[in-house]
């Protein structure tokens, strides 16, 4: 039910407007001011879709009220009326941010097209602020949950190597213990590259069968192999443009490993069964908790794959190699859970917190996480050093 206001001096003139524009639509909800001041007061209280707005009035002329308008709301669209002498001030208008201008008297036509016009612009703005909102809106959460906590010097020094490396184009390797924050690192680095209008497509190369992972990366034809009931885009031309973060990359088959190294040197996929070369534009992010070194030693990884992934080397430590962290993310921790769980935060007690200090973490932040929540559900409030004793089983 678009909202149309008129702006005009002339009763005459605003009641063929009103009367054209009611005729021609029933649901228009059309109002009207009898001078600029007046339509100020109402564009102030109300979201109008379009307004109509004489150039010529007396107190405040259209262009004035154009300017003043805007300033309240940029998105309204504004169209102006000219008479015989303002054709000038009519392109000035346009000039300022008018949609449009028409002369007295109106044509019938030329008004209604350029209400239609003007009305379909602003429902686009509409659902472009919409999308814009709730595109923010999914961005902080999704930034809420990859945060990354801890003050010691290892995790400061992976930040400034993430805030080298960001915007550049350069393939990173990221190695570190399982649980220790790799895949952290890997959305940091996409968040704060320019690619990052486009997703983070990630593979977890250890979670797929050896016979699947081409046809998961490259995509495959119908008919190539049982079960390939059509045709399907594999992860990197899916990336295209993004980030394909390869996660357990020392975990991938030879000839996978073959394919992946192509697909780097030539910038070119092919999918399995077929023969067209695809080009694809991916930023490539792997990761793995395997000692490389050896994996090239025994011949299950490719040397010269992985010099082509490990242009920047990104190491993270386990949390053993940093205690300093445990304190902070504990506290993060906590609160997360708490908000999870709809309660009121626990507290850890200082002893608390030296006995967790004081454990060796091989499962890393992951399993800290887990000890936590443990902690939480099991352990009085403030969480004490005797629960981290009982409930804490090393
Ligand atoms: N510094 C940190 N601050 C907050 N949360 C963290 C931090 N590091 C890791 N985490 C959290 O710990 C969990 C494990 O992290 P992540 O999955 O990134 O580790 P990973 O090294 O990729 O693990 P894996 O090798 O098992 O795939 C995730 O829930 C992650 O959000």
């Amino acid at each position: 039910m678009p909202n149309i206001l008129i702006i005009e001096d002339e009763p005459a003139i605003r009641n063929v407007l009103r009367d054209i524009l009611t005729d021609e639509d029933k649901t228009f909800k059309v109002e009207e001011a009898g001078d600029g001041e007046e339509g100020l007061e109402l564009i102030k209280k109300k979201d109008y879709d379009l307004v109509i707005c004489d150039i010529k009035m007396p107190k405040k002329d259209g262009l004035e009220v154009l300017q003043l308008a805007l300033n309240i709301n940029p998105d309204l669209p504004f169209l102006m009326i000219s008479g015989h002498g303002d054709i000038e001030t009519a392109v000035d208008c346009i000039k300022k941010g008018a949609y449009d201008y028409i002369s007295k008297p109106p044509d019938l036509n030329r008004l209604l097209n350029s209400v239609r016009i003007a009305l379909d612009r602003k429902s686009l703005i509409k659902q472009n602020r919409t999308l814009k909102d709730e595109n923010k809106a999914l961005k902080r959460k999704v930034s809420e949950k990859y945060e990354m906590i801890g003050n010691s010097d290892a995790l400061n020094e992976i930040r400034e190597m993430i805030n080298k490396v960001a915007s550049t184009e350069a393939r990173v390797l990221i190695t570190g213990p399982n649980g220790t924050g790799k895949e952290l690192v890997a959305h940091h680095i996409h968040e704060k590259s320019d690619r990052n209008k486009m997703p983070m497509i990630e593979v977890n190369c250890a979670a797929i069968p050896s016979e699947l992972i081409e046809s998961e990366l490259f995509g495959h034809m119908k008919g190539s192999f049982t079960g390939a009931h059509k045709d399907k885009a594999g992860k990197f031309e899916l990336a295209n443009k993004g980030t394909i973060f390869l996660d357990e990359i020392g975990d991938m088959s030879l000839s996978a490993q073959a394919k992946v190294l192509r697909a780097l040197q030539e910038g070119k996929i092919t999918r399995v069964g077929g023969d067209k070369e695809i080009n694809v534009d991916v930023r490539v992010l792997a990761a793995t908790n395997k000692d490389l070194a050896k994996e090239i030693e025994e011949g299950n990884f490719r040397e010269d794959l992985y010099h082509r992934l490990a242009v920047i080397l990104i190491k993270v430590p386990g949390l053993d190699e940093r205690k300093e962290d445990i304190e902070s993310l504990v506290e993060y921790f906590a609160e997360k859970i708490a908000i999870g769980h709809g309660e009121a935060k626990k507290e850890f007690s200082k002893d608390a917190i030296e006995a967790l200090k004081a454990q060796s973490w091989t499962g890393n932040i992951r399993e800290l996480r887990n000890v936590v929540e443990r902690l939480i559900i099991l352990g009085e409030n403030p969480v004490t050093k005797k629960d981290v004793a009982s409930f804490v089983i090393k």
